[in-house]
Parts: C-alpha cells; structure tokens; sequence
C-alpha cells in the first residue's frame, strides 16, 4: 500500500519512482509524474481535502435524496413544481449582476481538457469556451491531470502544443475566447484520491485544483475582476445548487477573494431540474450566470425519470428533439425563468435534427446539409430568446455566430429584450407531455452500434468521437443506452418500419451480435482487436439488460479506468 497520508502525519508518497508531498489524510493513488506533482501540490491537495471534509455529509444527503426521489417515480409520481418553495418562484428577487466579461457569450464553443483542443477552442472565434471535464471526457488519471496541467498553462497564456507530424506549433492568439471549466457531476467518485480513507468526490477534485491554481491569473487576465467560472452538470434538485454555492463560498472564503467573484452556469438537464429552475438560481443568486439547456442529458434524464412508466416509452433517438412539445416548453421556461431573474438563458448543442451535426469535411453536399441543419436550430434558438448557444466544432462558429448577431443585433444578450412572459403558462404537462414519433429497428441497431463504439472509444480514455458524422459523447451515448433498456424492458413493438417486430432478449442478442459484426467491417480487424470492443460491449450489453436501470453508464464502466499505482487495477 502505497498511500501514507492518512496515518497521522505529512507524508512523501513514493509512487513509480517519485513522490507527491501530501497532507495529512491525503492518498494518492495514481501514477506518478513530474508535471502533475505541480498540480498536486500539498497546498493544493489540503484545499481539495478541506472542500470534502466540509462538504462529504451534504453530498451524501443529496445522493440519497436522489434514491429517495427515484422510488416516488418508480411508485408512478410525476416530477413537479414543489409546493413549499412556492415563495422563491413568485418572489421579486434577481441575481447579482452579469459580470462585463461574460456579458456577451453568443457562441460557447465545449470540447475536452486536452491540450490541443484547448488551444483551437480559446482561439476559434467563440466568446467562450467551456472546458469540460464531463460528458466530453473519459475520466482517466491521465486526462484529468493533464487536463489540470493544461488549463493552468491556458490561463497563464503559456499553452503550446507542438504537431510533430505536421509541423506546426499551436500558441494562443492575442484575443481569446472566455474560460469556463465543467467539473464532473455530483455522483461520480475520483478512485485516485482518497481522502481520510474514501475516494474524493470527483467534482470537488476538478473544481479545486483548477480554483486553487488558477483563481488569482483568471481574475486578473480573464474575468476582469471575477471569475473564475464554471458550468455545473446533472443536478436534479435545488439542495445540490445549495452545495455549490456553499462550495464556491468557502473556496472564496479560503482564499480571501470577494463573495460573489465565482460564477457559474447551471445546465438544466435532468427532467426534476426543470421543476426547480428558480430554485436552483435562487441558491446560487450570487454566484449565477444563468442556466443551459443540456438537451442530450436531459433527453436521458425523461427515460430514467420514467424508467417504471410503461406509457412514456420513447421514439427513436433521432426523433427526439427540440420539435417535441416537452421539449419546446423546457427551453421556453428555462429563457423565462432566467430573463426575469436577471441572468443568461443558453441553448444547447444540436442541430434541427435532433442530433450534434459537426462538419463533413470529405462531402461538400453533405456538410453544407448538416450547417443547415445546425444554422435552423440556432435560428430557432436565437428567435425563441436564447442569449447564446453552444458549438461542438471551430467549423461551426461562422455560420452560428452569423445566426445569433443578425438577429441579436449589437446587444450582447436578450435578458432585457425578451422577457417571454408567455412562457408563465407552461404548465407541468407541458414539461411532460410524453414525446410522439415511432420505433424502428433501424433505432435500435443504432443506439447498439453507437453506443458501443463510444464505449469502446471511453474505455481508451476517448470522451468524445465522431460517429456517423455526429458528435456523440456520454450523454447522447446514454440515450441510446437507456433506450434500449427501455424497449427491452416494455418488450415494445418496432412498428415504424413496418416490420412489426417485438423487441424481447433474443432479438437484442441478435442485433449485438450483427452490429458487432459490422464495426468491425467498419473499423477493420486490427483497429477492432486492438479496440475496446468487445468489452464495451459486454457492458454495454449488461446494463442494456439488466433488470433495473443502472443510474449512470460511466459509473459502472469507471471501474475499467481506474489504474492504481504501482499494482495495476483495482476496483472501488
Ligand atoms: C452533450 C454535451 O455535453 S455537448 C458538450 C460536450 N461535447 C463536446 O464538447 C464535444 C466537442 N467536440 C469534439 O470533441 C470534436 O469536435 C469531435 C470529437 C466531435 C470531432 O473531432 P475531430 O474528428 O477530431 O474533428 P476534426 O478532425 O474535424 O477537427 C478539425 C480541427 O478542429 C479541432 N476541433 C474539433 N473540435 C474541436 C473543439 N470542440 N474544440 C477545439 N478544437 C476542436 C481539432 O482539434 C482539429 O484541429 P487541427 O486542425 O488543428 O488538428
Ligand atoms: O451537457 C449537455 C447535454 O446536452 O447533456
Ligand atoms: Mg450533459
């Protein structure tokens, strides 16, 4: 056993070859390397352990609140407007006031924590850049540390990267866009470091080491006098909002900036969240730069909700988007709810088709097909009263950028100008109304293929790929996850075919087995030996079968990631 830190005294924990100084309670269990021992500074690692020793108990509520939550749903409850915070949705208040810096973020392009991405992304054009340890990054040691190594080179204006291969040596240019870092969800653990015996809860990890090295910089080059900033993931209740905003006040206490220099974005993508949207603003009023639609997750979020209600089954993947009734009321109530509290409404990523179109680079026809298919989304978006709107792609930035200043005009945002006060009346069966479209086996093929190759492609420590000329990352993979669950479930008929077919275990074996066969056709038969397939797909397949719905694809399938030092795995 490798880690000393919790006996009682500061420790020099010696692991494959060097040592990571840590503090007291504090056990590292990742590999060690020079460059992260920078960001695993001993200061660093007590004001990460200080955040989880303040804070492990109130995550835990909340985790069990959740479990608690999932049982009323599975009885047959509805998510809905909850009675005794009636007050904060008819109250007056507003949040404090936009910082200048982000006043304008018409076009926020994502993209993971790896360094040459970073580079492209702060140079793209966008006003912002959400650097994302989430859903667009498999959480290995590797990418989590150097993601950290990399954003403290961003923020200190020294990243470079150099493409060996083509010769070419990335630099930030002189005007780059804004930094906003996406730490992971609540429920995820980081089986790296363990505190006083336990994992750390994996955002407290992200958050702490990117806050601790980097506040002072980002508040003199970046937020001119606030920041830093973030976005928040998954949240499903306000009491989680409360957490960060009790997290973001301590941090602030701890280093001694002012209250309320820390602000974040909240996305809105699980279906109880759209219940408590002024809630989740209200807890965290002074450090709120508004809310985000997360479709992908939030799409995901419908079928887990729901996952004991055999009458909202849904359609096929690619038929769920923002046309679908639920959906329009959420996005329409989300922009209300945050122009009347004073703070940014901000789309999300897609494309009219419901689906992240990137660009097709070897098919003019075919890209031109897929801006259009993006540019109507964002019309859409811009027209309904969203203050901006994310891009997965540097290629998409001219074209969403043009939507949003043609019709945005000089202003930096709508929080003024588009009040939606129509939008008061959307009602909770609104919210709900069970999405319409049919079933196909082409669907289900699909979400098979698709969900295994990004498995298999997460496994490797890839968070997000191109498959079929979309984006797929660990919420669109999820849909396809929990749709198939779903349908196998309820033994639903694949009626919009014509076909007829029932969906039952045996046709699911037989739809593995022969899109198995066909990655590999795709891929070809060494990628395929050498990929992560055929583990991906063992698990792909157990939770697609299992008899309850595991909460989470990634938190099963974290276990394959994690690489203890120096002795190989181990499990949680
Ligand atoms: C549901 C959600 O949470 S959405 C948010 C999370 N998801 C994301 O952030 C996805 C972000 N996007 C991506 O990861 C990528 O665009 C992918 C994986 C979809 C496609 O990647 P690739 O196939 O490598 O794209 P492609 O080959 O066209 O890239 C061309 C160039 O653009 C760069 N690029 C592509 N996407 C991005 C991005 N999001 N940020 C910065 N640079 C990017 C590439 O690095 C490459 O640069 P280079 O020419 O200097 O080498
Ligand atoms: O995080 C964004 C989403 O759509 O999910
Ligand atoms: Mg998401």
């Amino acid at each position: 056993m490798m880690g000393l830190g919790y006996h009682g005294y500061d420790a020099l924990q010696k692991i494959g070859g060097g040592a990571y100084n840590v503090p007291d309670g504090v056990d590292i269990r990742g590999r060690y390397n020079e460059e992260f021992s920078k960001i695993l500074t001993k200061d660093a690692l007590q004001f990460v352990a200080d955040l989880q020793r303040e804070f492990r108990n109130h995550i835990k509520y909340a985790m069990e609140c959740r479990k608690e939550a999932k049982r009323r749903y599975n009885e047959g409850a509805l998510p809905c407007f909850d009675l005794a915070t009636r007050y904060v949705r008819d109250g007056d208040w507003v949040c404090a006031s936009v910082p200048p810096a982000v006043a304008d973020r018409k076009v926020e392009i994502t993209g993971p924590v790896e360094r040459k991405m970073i580079i492209n992304a702060l140079n793209s054009g966008a006003k912002v850049f959400m650097a994302d340890f989430e859903d667009a990054l498999s959480p290995t040691w590797e990418n989590l540390m150097r993601g950290q190594v990399n954003l403290k080179d961003a923020v200190e204006g020294t990243i470079s990267f150099n493409d060996t291969a083509r010769n070419r040596v990335y630099k930030l240019n002189n005007q780059t866009a804004k930094l906003f870092v996406r730490p992971r969800g609540w429920h995820l653990p980081e089986a790296h470091i363990f505190i006083d015996g336990e994992p750390a809860a994996g955002c407290l990890v992200d958050f702490g080491l990117y806050f601790y090295h980097n506040f002072a910089n980002f508040r003199r080059t970046q937020g001119a006098g606030f920041g830093p900033f973030f976005y928040l993931p998954k949240m499903e209740h306000s009491r989680e909002a409360k957490i960060w905003n009790s997290v973001f006040e301590r941090a602030e206490k701890m280093t001694g900036i002012e209250r309320g220099s820390i602000r974040a974005t909240v996305l809105i993508e699980t279906l109880p969240a759209v219940f408590q949207m002024d809630e989740i603003l209200y807890e965290l009023r002074d450090h709120s730069v508004g809310l985000n639609c997360g479709r992908w997750d939030y799409i995901f979020s419908y079928v887990k909700t729901f996952q004991g209600h055999p009458d909202r089954l849904l359609p096929d993947r690619f038929l769920v988007g923002m046309g679908q009734h639920f959906m329009r009321s959420y996005s329409d109530l989300l922009i209300r709810t945050c122009h009347r509290r004073g703070v940014h409404a901000m789309g999300g990523m897609g494309s009219l088709h419901y689906a992240a179109q990137i660009p097709i680079r070897d098919d003019p026809k075919a890209n031109e097909a897929a801006l259009d298919l993006v540019r109507k989304d964002k019309l859409r978006e811009v027209r309904a009263g969203h203050d901006g709107t994310w891009a997965s792609h540097p290629g998409l930035i001219p074209a969403i950028m043009e939507i949003f200043m043609t019709n945005m005009g000089n202003t930096p945002n709508l929080i003024e100008k588009m009040k939606r006060e129509d939008a008061a009346n959307l009602t909770e069966e609104d919210l709900l109304e069970r999405p319409r479209g049919v079933r196909t086996m082409e669907g289900l093929r699909l979400n098979t293929r698709v969900g295994i190759q990004y498995l298999a492609a997460w496994l490797t420590g890839t968070g997000s790929v191109p498959l079929y000329n979309l984006m797929e990352d660990a919420a669109t993979a999820e849909i396809s996850r929990v749709q198939n669950w779903q349908w196998l479930k309820y033994g639903v008929d694949l009626d919009g075919d014509g076909l007829g077919v029932h969906v039952n275990r045996e046709l699911f074996g037989r739809v593995v087995e022969e899109e198995m066969a066909r990655i590999e056709r795709q891929v070809g038969p060494e990628r395929f030996k050498r990929g992560m397939y055929k583990q991906a797909c063992k698990i792909f397949t157990r939770q697609c079968t299992a008899p309850t719905l595991d909460d989470f694809l990634t938190f099963d399938a974290y276990n394959h990631i994690v690489l203890h030092h120096p002795k190989g795995t181990s499990k949680l």
